[in-house]
């Protein structure tokens, strides 16, 4: 229970909607203990002979306003106990998500997408469940039982009470016992079920991949043994299940065994009335459902809290990337950029990704980073977006250490077009203004023109109001990163990035991209990663990456003249042009 500790703050805020909630359960349930009341009146009456065609109408009132007051509280405590437990569901959603935002990009690589989903599905629903429907059923169990128990020993009789309550310890244990297995037998279910989830999920998003492979027929048949597994799990609880709810009933009509027994004596020998005996009866049919209630509130306890427990270990953990105490606020950056012998180790890597790593770029200047794959020149961006923190060494952006800058201020000023160019399922113009907080019409084309996107966007349907993705057009990898680039401009950042973001247009299209951001960041610094000297011939300087470390240094001409290992690249990709040219 000490988990929920952590949610202290919501029971504070929202006590009135606990308080309201449970008020009207009680009436609820006191409503509910007047029916027994209302019965032994009526057969006592009817057994002295009293009871007139007024009475029986009155009593028939009674029932009937009975049986609305019930339906009144009961729609009162739904709204307010579901309710509170729905806000509360709709708050730990909210701060889940915007504390995993929150944390450093190194969380993402240990934990699988999946999980983070479940933990935002699964454990939220199991947490609102336990203060949900758990409380309902621990205040309405307890409630009951109590009034139940007191009300048989002092209307009726307490020796009749005490042996009508006899099977209810063998309940009690049986009860113990089942829950424990249905947990296990539900835990079951719940992985056969994620594992089924994750089959489903990978095969959508590589949709692609099993068609090239052929591999439809084989991925029905894996889907099928992981149905069929959750299928077996699932039935294996619905035994369970079938077992539990005929047993308990069984177990506990072996006290209306009793009371027909021992409470038809009493009658017999006048020590109780017939009303009486009918009261008992109907007083011990409610019990029935709070002893069947433990079990559940006993599972839903159970998985509330262990659900939370998940839920805090994510909330306890802290960003890896912070801010110093005392950040320094830039208000304007001119860009000067210096990797000082920075080495570098991704956490779960063995190798250095970055070694004695040292390189400058003025203000205004542009840096061409060449390299084979792995060679280390995305880790650059990221070290320079402080995704991760350098582990000897240090980067200096306008003479200070990032480490000591505002985080925000740093990434602001950054416009980086990733490798991958990802873009959100939303409008064209949208994902190309994700970086800004406002944006007009006409910012977004001249960006967009910038990246020479826009006549593609043009002939779209819907032109910048067309969505990307599932519900609208799938661009191409070409279109894919020249949207990208204009998100990046679109932020007028003081420092751009190109991240292999030219792979996929021809040679020609880059030619008027690489003027047009001549243009666009005259005066600003871009670090051009790439695997093609086209793409970065015409930089400032240019380095040339292998095995993290620089092997060459100088600007196009300079690295020709030197005859190692750029010029053989060089010579290389002039070849295959040619080839391709003469295709
Ligand atoms: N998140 C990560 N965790 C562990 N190792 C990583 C991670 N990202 C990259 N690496 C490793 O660091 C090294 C440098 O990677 P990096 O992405 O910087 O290379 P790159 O030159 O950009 O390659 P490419 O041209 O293929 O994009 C590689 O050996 C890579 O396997």
């Amino acid at each position: 229970m000490g988990h929920f500790a952590s949610l202290k703050y919501f029971f504070k805020k929202n006590k009135w909607y606990y308080f309201w909630g449970i008020f009207w359960l009680i009436l609820v349930d006191l409503a509910q203990l007047l029916v027994p009341e209302v019965l032994r009146r009526f057969t006592d009456q009817l057994q002295a002979k009293t009871l007139t065609t007024r009475d029986i109408y009155l009593y028939g009132i009674y029932i009937l306003l009975i049986g609305f007051a019930i339906f009144l509280f009961r729609f009162l405590w739904r709204i307010f106990i579901m309710g509170a437990s729905r806000r509360l569901e709709y708050e730990l959603r909210n701060k889940l998500f915007s504390h995993l935002l929150k944390l450093s990009t190194n969380y993402y690589t240990h934990h699988k997408t999946g999980d983070l989903m479940a933990h935002a599905t699964n454990d939220i629903n199991a947490v609102r469940m336990a203060l949900g429907m758990g409380i309902v059923m621990l205040t309405d169990a307890t409630f009951i039982t109590v009034v139940a128990i007191t009300m048989m020993a002092r209307t009726t009789d307490y020796r009749l009470t005490l042996l009508a309550l006899l099977p209810l310890p063998v309940l009690a244990l049986a009860i113990g016992r089942f829950g424990k297995v249905i947990h296990k037998r539900f835990k079951d279910v719940q992985e056969a079920f994620a594992s089924m989830t994750d089959t489903v999920q990978e095969n959508f998003s590589g949709i692609r991949v099993v068609k090239s492979f052929v591999q439809e027929e084989e991925e029905i048949s894996k889907f099928d043994a992981k149905n069929e597994n959750l299928f077996e799990k699932n039935m294996k609880l619905v035994k369970l299940y079938g077992l539990f709810h005929p047993f308990i009933q069984y177990v506990s009509a072996l006290s209306f065994i009793i009371v027909i027994g021992y409470g038809g004596m009493l009658v017999i020998y006048g020590d109780i009335s017939l009303g009486d005996f009918i009261a008992f009866n109907s007083y011990l049919s409610l019990l029935v459902w709070p002893i069947m209630a433990v079990g559940w509130l006993i599972n839903v306890m159970q998985r509330g809290t262990a659900s939370m427990a998940r839920l805090n270990k994510i909330f306890d953990e802290a960003p890896e990337i912070t801010e110093a105490d005392a950040p320094i606020k830039l208000d304007y950056f001119q860009g000067n950029i210096e990797f000082q012998q920075i080495s570098f180790k991704y956490p779960n890597s063995s190798v250095n990704a970055l070694e004695d790593f040292s390189v400058k770029i003025s203000a205004g200047k542009s840096l061409g980073v060449i390299g084979k794959t792995g060679s280390g020149k995305t880790t650059i961006a990221t070290l320079l977006l402080r995704l991760y923190d350098v582990d000897t060494g240090q980067i200096l952006l306008d003479g200070k250490p990032i480490k000591n800058l505002e985080l925000e201020d740093l990434r602001r000023n950054i416009g980086y077009v990733d490798q991958d160019s990802f873009l959100f399922s939303t409008t064209l113009a949208e994902n190309i203004a994700f970086g800004v907080d406002s944006f007009q019409q006409w910012e977004v084309e001249r960006v967009a023109k910038m990246a020479e996107v826009h006549d593609n966007i043009m002939s779209f349907p819907e032109q910048y109001k067309t969505f990307v993705g599932e519900r609208g057009v799938t661009l191409s990898g070409g279109q894919k990163q020249r949207t990208s680039i204009a998100r990046a401009i679109m932020k007028n950042p003081q420092v751009l990035i190109l991240d292999d973001s030219l792979s996929a247009v021809d040679t020609d299209t880059e030619e008027r991209i690489l003027n047009n951001l001549k243009t666009e960041m005259k005066g600003k610094t871009s670090i051009i990663i790439a695997h093609r000297i086209s793409t970065i011939k015409e930089c400032d300087e240019i380095i040339v990456l292998e095995n993290g470390q620089i092997i060459e240094q100088g600007t196009h001409d300079a690295l020709l003249q030197n005859q190692k290992s750029y010029y053989e690249l060089y010579q290389k990709q002039l070849l295959e042009d040619k080839i391709a040219n003469e295709e």
